[in-house]
């Protein structure tokens, strides 16, 4: 199955400009602003929890020069009672900090999930057109969760560094300016060596997760192909693609995993080298008189604990990489505006009649060449008009373009004298039935499937959309009725079945305009007999735009439009285009006229039972 390309985002694969990063962390901040009291609460108590380990090493200078020193039992219990309170407070200020901060990423993956799934729903069908659902998946799932853990990990994470590392620099000078000189050597080296590892990091993220968008493509792909994937046998083909995949992802994430690795103990190195300097140094001038002991076990402490944060260095510029690329793929959904959009004055259709209009309608997909020429309709209300032509004529293009799935590219489409693009798209789309030759059930009851495009259906009134649509001639044998669960996409219903349900799911809406793709049929002749009963009934007083290829769908329509490569290339009715001999005539001969046999041997031995009977 061949996979389709990434279009839709292209930023995707450039690693961007620190500024653009910048924006990307100061919106995943900004997403933190509905969340702002737990948010502001998980910063106290991280900066209260941090300023407490600090007063530590304080309290034990102090135990050194002032309690041992002079021999005062009582300083040393007063110190001993304060580290121990300190440390009381600073395990429930962490615990604060630890619950809100991952209360708030929670909250945040919360919104953010509701936020990108609604903004999927608003997006045009060009830009589904061109995604592919394993990625949109990978988003709503591995980038969200990387920008989740980004928050406890990588952000407050960051504050704790910062703010130690402040608070330690100047307790450092207040203590020694030397020895503060030489613990903050390390500051450069560690700078350095975080950008270096971060600016390899951050690409290496980016194909990490952009690898687990392709793993679900194909994974997505494979599951819901299985049955095509099954009746070629080609379970092993899915299995050695899949492997690939796997394989591929496996190395992009040790090879990220690796650096990141290096990162940690290449920093916590430097921070020994440094505590060494420290001890080396300090204990000389503790030994020349310069400095008291207290205070350099107070600066080794001190350049203890700066390594607390930096130990966890590491980790925090894997967050950091991976927050930005979550945040890269998830905003560039964000920022993709639907291109179909309701005009700021549209008006709600109401009341139709039906009447419309294709006016020197072109239309080409995307940036692709035209497909559509100069397409003039008129259908007035309760016509019924009927596409033919061949395959890739523009006969389902035409369809999408009246709900405006797409917008024309010249030209109008007018319903009751209204510009589609003037009126809401809601509204059009209440108004118009589709009925697609692809249907697609959603995994629940049949009823549910009935009702779907009305929120409020009485039991009557979609029992009375099965009857029309004879889909109440199967459900009467099923043992729960109306209330069987169909299975993902209506798998436990035949095609026949399946496509009675989408007559009766758009009969329910009760549209003025019914547009059905009715293009080839893969049913038997009973069933097909039924499905035509259904769209008889349903076509009663609406104006139809049909892709036809029945005989008796054709012959009932008003206007008979034969395309040829996006142009329309006669019109007429049954006998008016059969007497002209050209296109329709071709196509007739070609498709219909065994229908048409068919129907009147069908009549004549029905004639001639009749006749038994009668004698
Ligand atoms: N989503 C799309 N993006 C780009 N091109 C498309 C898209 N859908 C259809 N096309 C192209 O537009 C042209 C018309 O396709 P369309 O599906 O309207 O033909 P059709 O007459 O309905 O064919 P069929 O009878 O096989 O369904 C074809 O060349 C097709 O490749």
């Amino acid at each position: 199955m061949p996979s389709k390309r990434v279009k839709l985002l292209p930023s995707m694969y450039v690693v961007n400009s620190w500024k653009a990063n910048l924006r990307i962390y100061m919106r995943i901040i900004g997403l933190l602003r509905p969340h702002w009291l737990p948010s502001v609460g998980s910063v106290v108590c991280l900066l209260l929890s941090t300023g407490l380990s600090l007063l530590v090493p304080w309290l034990l200078a102090w135990v050194i020069d002032v309690g041992i020193k002079h021999g005062r039992l009582g300083d040393l219990l007063l110190a001993a009672g304060a580290i121990l309170g300190a440390s009381a407070l600073r395990g429930g200020f962490a615990y604060g900090q630890g619950y809100l901060s991952q209360a708030v990423s929670c909250l945040v993956a919360y919104d953010l999930r509701d936020r990108v799934y609604d903004h999927l729903q608003t997006l045009s069908f060009s830009f589904h057109d061109e995604s592919e659902t394993g990625q949109l998946m990978s988003r709503m799932t591995v980038d969200i969760e990387a920008i989740r853990v980004f928050i406890p990990n990588g952000l407050l994470r960051a504050i704790v560094a910062i703010a130690t590392f402040g608070t330690v620099t100047i307790i450092l000078f207040e203590l020694d300016w030397r020895l503060a000189l030489i613990t903050l050597i390390c500051v450069p080296v560690l700078l350095f060596l975080t950008y270096q590892v971060a600016s390899r990091l951050r690409p290496l993220w980016l194909e990490v997760q952009n690898g687990a968008g392709e793993l679900g493509t194909v994974m997505q792909e494979s599951l819901s192909g299985v049955r095509v994937v099954k009746s070629f046998a080609r379970e092993d083909f899915e299995i050695k693609k899949f492997d690939e995949k796997n394989h591929q992802l496996r190395e992009l994430n040790l090879g990220a995993m690796r650096l990141s690795a290096w990162n940690q103990p290449l920093m916590v190195l430097v921070l020994n080298v440094v505590t060494v300097l420290v001890v080396w140094i300090g204990g000389i001038i503790v030994i020349n008189h310069n400095l008291s002991l207290g205070t350099l076990v107070a600066v080794t402490q001190y350049a203890l604990i700066l390594a607390t944060p930096v130990r966890t260095f590491g980790f925090m510029v894997t967050w950091f990489m991976r927050g930005l690329s979550g945040g890269t793929r998830i905003f560039d959904i964000l920022d993709t505006s639907p291109n179909i959009t309701d005009a700021p004055d549209a008006i709600a259709l109401k009341n139709i009649e039906g009447h419309v209009q294709l006016d020197h309608v072109s239309f080409a997909y995307g940036k692709g060449h035209e497909v559509l020429h100069d397409i003039t309709i008129e259908a007035k209300p309760g016509q019924i008009i009927a596409l033919l032509g061949a395959t890739g004529s523009g006969k389902s293009t035409i369809l999408h373009l009246l709900p405006r799935f797409y917008d024309v590219t010249k030209g109008q489409i007018l319903i009751d004298g209204k510009d589609v693009r003037e009126v809401t798209q809601a509204s059009l789309r209440r108004s118009i039935g589709l009925v697609l030759q692809d249907v697609f059930l959603f995994n629940a009851t049949l009823r549910e499937n009935i009702a779907y495009g009305v929120a409020n259906a009485t039991e009557e009134q979609i029992m009375a959309a099965a009857k029309i649509a004879r889909v109440d001639d199967f459900v009467k044998i099923l043992p729960d009725g109306y209330d069987t669960w169909v299975g993902e996409r209506g798998v436990t219903l035949s095609g026949g079945q399946k496509q009675r349900v989408a007559i009766a799911r758009t009969l329910l809406l009760n549209p003025q305009i019914l547009v059905l793709d009715d293009s080839t049929s893969s049913v038997d002749m009973e069933t097909e007999y039924l499905i035509q009963q259904a769209l008889d009934a349903v076509m009663q007083g609406r104006t139809t735009f049909v892709v036809a290829s029945r005989l008796r769908t054709i012959k009932n329509a008003d206007q008979i439009l034969v395309l040829d490569h996006g142009r329309i290339v006669e019109r007429g009715t049954h006998e008016s285009l059969l007497r002209l001999g050209g296109h329709y005539a071709h196509l007739y001969d070609l498709q219909l006229r065994e229908q048409e046999e068919f129907e009147m041997r069908t009549l004549s031995s029905e004639n001639d039972q009749k006749w038994e009977v009668v004698r």
